[in-house]
């Protein structure tokens, strides 16, 4: 038998022998020739070999631009292995990608992964290459081309070009935008469009701790509105059956520091969906406003908050101007053209932003959701939150015990303690906000206890208690004080139109006697009259 030492110089010298072939065959066979050759081959190894492989190219082949896109499926991929890889293949690289929140560990250079879906056994292995020749190009760039090699037996073929890849695709994409951090957009002044390379919005990473855990509010209306995200999230087949564009509005309402924000936030973090804070403000017209919300993504939350002020919705947009300025302004050509900008600055109507919510363009793109915040939900037009635009109406109100509980819970880790009860009791009987009850809990220093910021509380809530009692006094004093002075001008009222009824009376008797008959007219002329024309009839 030959041992394993014997093999390798035999083996050497047999593949030495193929690769010989091989270049003589590449040098001396004429290319007519070759062609079928090779073609032939192929076929015999294919019958041979079972196995089918499937590259992904990270760029489009020729795709030399230098605003080329990566491709999706290769992100996708890359993304769906990245699970996998940290477990099972040996060699891995960690790099972190750009808005992501961990690092992201990928197989290296020609390192093989497994995967098996519904039974079936498929490999990846990952390869990278780089060309020898370098072109020139005016914006340099890595020549490097990576690709991603699918490897399964042929007769699987129908399943994995169809359930799988769609599969790796979506759980791709799933991790990946749980890997990413969230964004905070703002619009950018229409004047800043037209820069090189500038986009309608700009943004920074979005890293608001609020979660739908922490937020304080009644459990039900928590849990209400949790389960109609996940509703809408998942809604995508349910709203393509009714023929509506899937997008939902929220109108948060409530006074000052109730949590509208917060729960923007909160959304956000729950859907993972990034924040588009729109300053309508700083939108010129309806046509910015439009080219605005073609700009938006899907998974995206547009936020217009206090809208009651970011407009004049009523369409009355234009401030009367008086006499005086019209002057100054014809004197002042500097003003007269700040004064115009300030004009134009304004011009959104109400049906713009109704076109906006819900008119034809809103339905490009999908998985949207629209939240308006305000102070005054009785200042709003009802076209503008009826439902269908603004689907759901949140009421963000005073703390409630309930949310108490939350703050208490997460201020300073307690379930329960003794002086719950009076906490309870006051927040009965006053209106305190979230945002005062937290401040009040949250201890100002490192030897703050528990006891001493509940007792803070109590004592900030008593006050506030004490506050309101006064104010409705005065607000009852002013009542009665005003009740009074309308019943005595009503009392008031008839006797001084008896008084004037009786004074014209009088007056119209005097007159009478003034007056003297006269024959020779045969008509009354008053005294006066006679005497001036010196005539005694
Ligand atoms: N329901 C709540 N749950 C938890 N924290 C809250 C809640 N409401 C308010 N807070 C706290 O109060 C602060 C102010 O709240 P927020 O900005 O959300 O109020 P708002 O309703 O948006 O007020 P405004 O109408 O003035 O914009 C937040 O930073 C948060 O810490
Ligand atoms: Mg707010």
């Amino acid at each position: 038998m030959m041992m394993m030492g014997e093999m390798w110089p035999q083996l050497g010298s047999v593949i030495g022998s193929v690769m010989f072939a091989y270049a003589i065959f590449q040098q001396y066979f004429p290319y007519e020739l070759r062609r079928p050759i090779q073609k032939y081959t192929q076929k015999l190894f294919g019958s041979l070999y079972p196995y089918i492989h499937i590259a992904f190219d990270e760029y489009a082949d020729g795709d030399r631009d230098w605003r080329r896109k990566r491709s999706e499926v290769y992100a996708a991929i890359q993304s769906y292995l990245s699970t996998k890889s940290s477990t099972e293949a040996k060699r891995l690289k960690a790099h972190d990608v750009k808005d992501s929140n961990s690092l992201v560990l990928a197989i290296d250079d020609n390192e093989e992964v497994t995967d098996e879906f519904e039974g079936i056994q498929l490999w990846w292995t990952f390869r990278k290459s780089v060309p020898k020749q370098s072109s020139f190009s005016l914006y340099p760039q890595s020549d490097e081309k990576s690709h991603y090699r699918l490897t399964f037996h042929i007769r699987h073929r129908d399943m994995i070009l169809g359930s799988y890849l769609a599969h790796v695709r979506k759980q791709g994409k799933a991790i990946a935008v749980s890997n990413r951090q969230r964004k905070l957009y703002i619009n950018n002044p229409a004047q800043d469009w037209s820069y090189y390379k500038a986009t309608k919005w700009s943004h920074v990473v979005f890293e608001h701790p609020a979660t739908f855990e922490t937020i304080a509010m009644e459990p039900q209306m928590k849990e209400e509105i949790v389960n109609d995200l996940i509703k809408f999230s998942k809604g995508k087949e349910y709203y393509a059956k009714i023929g509506k564009p899937w997008k939902r509005g929220y109108l948060l309402y409530g006074p000052p520091g109730t949590g509208k924000s917060t729960m923007i936030a909160a959304m956000s973090n729950f859907m993972n969906y990034d924040v588009y804070d729109l300053e309508l403000t700083t939108v010129k017209n309806n046509t910015e406003l439009r080219k605005l919300l073609i700009e938006t993504p899907n998974k995206a939350i547009i936020v217009i908050e206090d809208i009651d002020c970011s407009l004049d919705l009523t369409g009355q947009r234009k401030k009367k101007k008086d006499k005086d300025e019209e002057d100054k302004e014809e004197k002042d050509p500097v003003r007269k053209m700040r004064d115009r900008e300030e004009t134009k600055k304004s011009e959104v109507t109400l049906s713009g932003l109704l076109n906006f919510i819900d008119g034809i363009w809103s339905a490009c793109g999908g998985e949207r959701i629209i939240v308006f915040t305000t102070n005054y939900v009785d200042k709003l037009d009802p076209a503008l939150i009826r439902r269908g635009r603004m689907d759901k109406h949140i009421e963000l109100s005073y703390c409630c015990y309930e949310a108490f509980k939350v703050l208490a819970r997460n201020y300073l880790d307690l379930e329960s303690h003794e002086l719950f009860g009076s906490i309870e009791r006051l927040l009965g009987e006053t209106n305190m906000t979230p945002a005062d009850v937290a401040e009040n809990l949250m201890p100002k220093s490192d030897v703050e206890s528990a006891d001493s910021c509940l007792k803070k509380l109590i004592e900030a809530l008593e006050a506030a208690k004490e506050d309101a009692r006064v104010k409705a006094e005065e607000e009852e004093k002013l009542k009665a004080e005003e009740e009074e002075k309308l019943k005595a001008e009503k009392e008031a009222k008839p006797k001084a139109e008896e008084e004037a009824k009786l004074k014209e009376e009088k007056e119209k008797d005097e007159s009478a006697k003034d007056e003297v008959k006269c024959t020779h007219c045969n008509g009354t002329s008053a005294k006066q009259e006679a005497k001036e024309n010196g005539v005694i009839h």
